[in-house]
């Protein structure tokens, strides 16, 4: 009983102590330990509860023996001795189970006792840690407060430090203030300036729509005003316009009757290579720097000067020589009628006159070309239709060359309106509406003439091409028409031919071209001398261009000259 009283006080000890500590320390691990030995408290107390009742129990166990023994005794003496010494026998059976249960508890109590020492072992060593605890948070305290102290310094060195640099920015932003200060009182005239300058601006603004209104319909009157006086301007100088443009054509038509409607130009065609080797070559032509109108032949020693309209040398180009006869290529569209003729010996340059080669067109194209342009230029008051036709007189016959059949042969006719106009029937007439139909048409015109003849360049030499295009005009302002024609003459060489004994068709070829020529030669003659009659029919060429020829016609005829003449 002692002991177990023992026991008791020391539980309950243990109980204050593990109190004790668990107030002391907060640490999760010693609070872990100590519920574990709480654990192990409560379950040392249980066991030592079930002790003191086994013991109570073995003490009750062994009064009751012996009262039992007692009773088994006193019964043993009243039964039967056989029944008597089975109960003794069991009494005692049960007397040495409850003794052996009795040192089971006590061996039990001896163990609970080492487990509760081994428990206090533990305590003591919890105490020790508890106390070495102490001892580091004793020294983290003094670190932490040492630390705090150094954090309290630095902060008030801080604190200083910056109370030191406000005091010194205060300073200046006082500074500042006073200057901005007398600045603000400096500004403020100008300020009651900009304000006056800002409320002007504000109303201007405010009243701005209501201005911009009133420009807006000041300019729209203005700018009516102004188209009206433009148009009024227009319509005068279109007035003006028209006034000139008659003027101008009065002007020059003036200048060509000055000039005079006949006119003679010469070209002279520079030698080639092999021209120059040769030994033929005996006359000279001459220029005269100073008058482009004068021409010199020496031949044997003799001089002769020739006064014509223009003489081109031989470097002159097709452009310069185009820009001499423009004028009157340009007549036409006024409603003249033009004649242009190249003449010349055979190779002396006609064709390259009239036609010119591929990159370098003559007369005939750049004529065209020109009409065209100008046309252009005049449209949409003028409406203009040009056409053309081409005809070859060989050996006095005319020949469509853009027609189908080149075997036709063609007439010169009265035209049957009573006009007085002469006409030729079946000559097909070509509309050209661009540079490009002009080529088809010549192309045309040179197929038909190369399958007509053996020889081109024979044939050529002894034909008339002609080349007519007529250009009609409409005004679609007043209602008036005009039609000029411009006949463009590529004539048959004019060497004497006869004279060198030709025979057969060579020597009718030559009597044909030498009649066509000196009739063409009489018939200028006969106008340029204005005699009372002009003999347009002793030819088919003068009879073909008896309109072009006559009345306020003008012609220019281009003589073809070598720079050499070849001897023979
Ligand atoms: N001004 C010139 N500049 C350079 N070459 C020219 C000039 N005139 C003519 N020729 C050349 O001289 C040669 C003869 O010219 P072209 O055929 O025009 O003579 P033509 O008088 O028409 O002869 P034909 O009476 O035989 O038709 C051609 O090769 C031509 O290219």
């Amino acid at each position: 009983m002692v002991c177990v009283e023992e026991l008791e006080k020391k539980v309950s000890n243990q109980t204050q102590e593990v109190e004790r500590l668990r107030s002391q320390l907060g640490a999760t691990d010693l609070e872990k330990q100590l519920e574990l030995l709480l654990v192990e408290n409560q379950r040392l107390k249980k066991e030592l509860k079930s002790c003191k009742s086994t013991d109570a129990a073995a003490e009750s166990c062994s009064h009751c023996s012996h009262s039992q023994v007692c009773c088994v005794t006193h019964m043993v003496e009243e039964e039967e001795p056989a029944d008597a010494g089975r109960a003794v026998a069991e009494l005692q059976k049960k007397n040495e189970d409850l003794l052996e249960q009795l040192h089971t508890q006590k061996q039990l109590q001896k163990d609970l006792q080492t487990q509760l020492h081994e428990s206090q072992r533990i305590c003591a060593q919890l105490r020790t840690q508890i106390l070495v605890y102490e001892g580091e948070m004793a020294r983290a305290q003094g670190q932490l407060e040492a630390e705090m102290q150094n954090l309290e310094e630095e902060k008030n060195r801080v604190i200083e430090e910056a109370f030191i640099r406000a005091e010194s920015e205060m300073k200046a932003v006082h500074e500042n203030l006073a200057g901005v200060r007398l600045n603000l009182l400096s500004l403020q005239p100008a300020l009651r300036t900009l304000t006056l300058d800002y409320n002007l601006l504000k109303r201007q603004v405010q009243d701005f729509p209501f201005m911009l209104d009133q420009a807006i319909t000041q300019a729209k009157q203005e700018i009516c005003q102004v188209i009206s006086e433009v148009s009024t301007t227009n319509q005068e100088l279109l007035r003006k316009y028209k006034r000139e443009m008659n003027l101008r054509k009065k002007c020059h038509n003036e200048l060509v009757r000055l000039r005079g409607n006949i006119r003679v130009f010469c070209r002279v065609r520079p030698i080639s290579q092999e021209e120059q080797d040769s030994v033929d070559a005996r006359t000279m032509l001459s220029f005269d720097s100073d008058d482009d109108a004068v021409l010199y032949l020496s031949n044997k020693g003799r001089v002769m000067k020739f006064e014509l309209d223009k003489v081109f040398p031989p470097p002159a180009s097709q452009e310069e020589v185009f820009q001499e006869v423009q004028s009157l290529v340009t007549s036409c569209i006024d409603g003249f009628n033009v004649c242009i003729f190249a003449y010349g010996q055979t190779g002396s340059g006609k064709t390259y006159t009239m036609e010119g080669i591929e990159d370098n067109p003559g007369i005939n194209q750049r004529a065209l070309r020109l009409l065209f342009s100008e046309v252009l230029e005049k449209a949409p008051d003028w409406d203009y239709t040009i056409t053309v036709s081409m005809v070859e007189i060989y050996n006095e016959s005319l020949r469509n060359l853009l027609g189908d059949s080149l075997s036709d042969r063609l007439d010169i006719k009265m035209n049957p309106d009573g006009s007085g106009q002469l006409y030729v029937p079946g000559l097909t007439e070509f509309t050209v509406l661009s540079p490009e139909d002009i080529n088809r048409v010549f192309e045309l015109g040179h197929m038909n003439r190369a399958t007509a003849c053996t020889n081109l360049n024979e044939h050529s030499s002894r034909s008339h091409a002609l080349l007519i295009i007529t250009v009609s005009g409409y005004n679609t302002v007043t209602g008036s028409r005009t039609q000029g024609k411009l006949n463009l003459v590529d004539l048959a060489g004019s060497e004497r031919i006869a004279k060198s004994g030709a025979e057969g068709n060579r020597l009718r070829e030559a009597q044909c071209i030498n009649k066509s020529l000196s009739a063409l030669g009489d018939v200028i003659n006969a106008l340029r001398g204005k005699h009372s009659h002009v003999p347009f029919r002793n030819s088919r060429l003068t009879y073909l261009l008896q309109d072009s020829l006559s009345g306020d016609s003008k012609t220019l005829m281009m003589v073809q000259v070598r720079e050499r003449l070849l001897g023979g």
